[in-house]
């Protein structure tokens, strides 16, 4: 039987003004399957920053169900609510959000460090995720030594620490030129072809072309969930190698 990293049902989101009440989301229903990699797209003010959060345990939904697991968000308390948001999601930002200050392995140890957590056996699986995103050779390097997509792999490497259930990445390669997003989507497709789900939010063609599905938003509602074919993302793929290789001949 096929898992699901995430359902959602009938999904809604009110945020009431003084003047008005204004419907963020108005019933939105789909499952994301352990393994899947979803691109969540729509105009400016559809909505998706909003699901976006409750998918992130930031915020609860108005009415409706996002289950994690077995876990229905909309009926935990605020702090279990912080602890699955701590322990069982992987962020990625557009800004990166690393800490300036700490070497990249310290960097991605940072959330086992707030959760007291950081003993011997996961300092080793630090390292570990650093070799995984390509860092081996920097760890001890601070962000403002390394590239913006080193950055972003610092980042993506912090997402996965907690065996989350999915990486959820807001405009991921928002900051980044051709060569580097080439380099950061390379990644992702790395690593969801290893099994790990991703959910990412994005208002480029390019890099919802990569993912499996593609989900759109109008008005709070779902518009459309698309599979992407295997050829057309293989397409995709090899278009952003060759404006990554145009680049570099520049
Ligand atoms: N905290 C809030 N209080 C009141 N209204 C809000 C709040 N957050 C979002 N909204 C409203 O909810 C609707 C959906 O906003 P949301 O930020 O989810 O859209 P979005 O698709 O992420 O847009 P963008 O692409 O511009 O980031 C908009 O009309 C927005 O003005």
């Amino acid at each position: 039987m096929v898992r699901l990293a995430t359902s959602i049902r009938e999904l809604k989101k009110e945020y009431v003004l003084k003047s008005e009440t204004v419907r963020a989301l108005r019933g939105v229903s789909f499952d994301v399957p352990e393994g899947d990699y979803v691109a969540i797209m729509g105009p400016s003010g559809s909505g998706k920053s909003t699901l976006l959060n409750m998918l992130g345990c930031l915020d609860k939904p108005s009415s409706g169900q996002l289950l994690l697991g077995d876990d229905d968000i909309s009926r935990m308390t605020d702090d279990k609510l912080a602890e699955v948001r701590s322990r069982r999601i992987g962020f990625v930002f557009q800004s990166y959000n690393l800490i300036q200050q700490l070497t990249v392995v310290e960097n991605i140890q940072v959330p086992l460090y707030y959760q007291g957590r950081l003993g011997p056996k996961e300092r080793q699986r630090c390292v570990e995720l650093a070799g995984l995103v390509g860092l081996h050779d920097r760890l001890d390097h601070r962000p403002t030594q390394l590239s913006g997509g080193q950055q972003q792999r610092v980042a993506i490497a912090r997402s996965l620490v907690n065996d989350p259930y999915f990486i959820l990445a807001d405009e991921p390669t928002g900051n980044l030129d051709s060569r580097t997003t080439a380099e950061i989507l390379a990644m992702f497709d790395q690593l969801n072809n290893e099994g790990r789900t991703i959910i990412l939010v994005t208002h480029e063609d390019e890099v919802a072309e990569r993912a499996r599905r593609v989900v759109r938003l109008k008005d709070g509602l779902l518009c459309s969930d698309v599979q992407n074919s295997e050829e057309n993302r293989e397409k995709a793929r090899q278009a952003s190698l060759a404006a990554a290789e145009a680049v570099r001949d520049e």
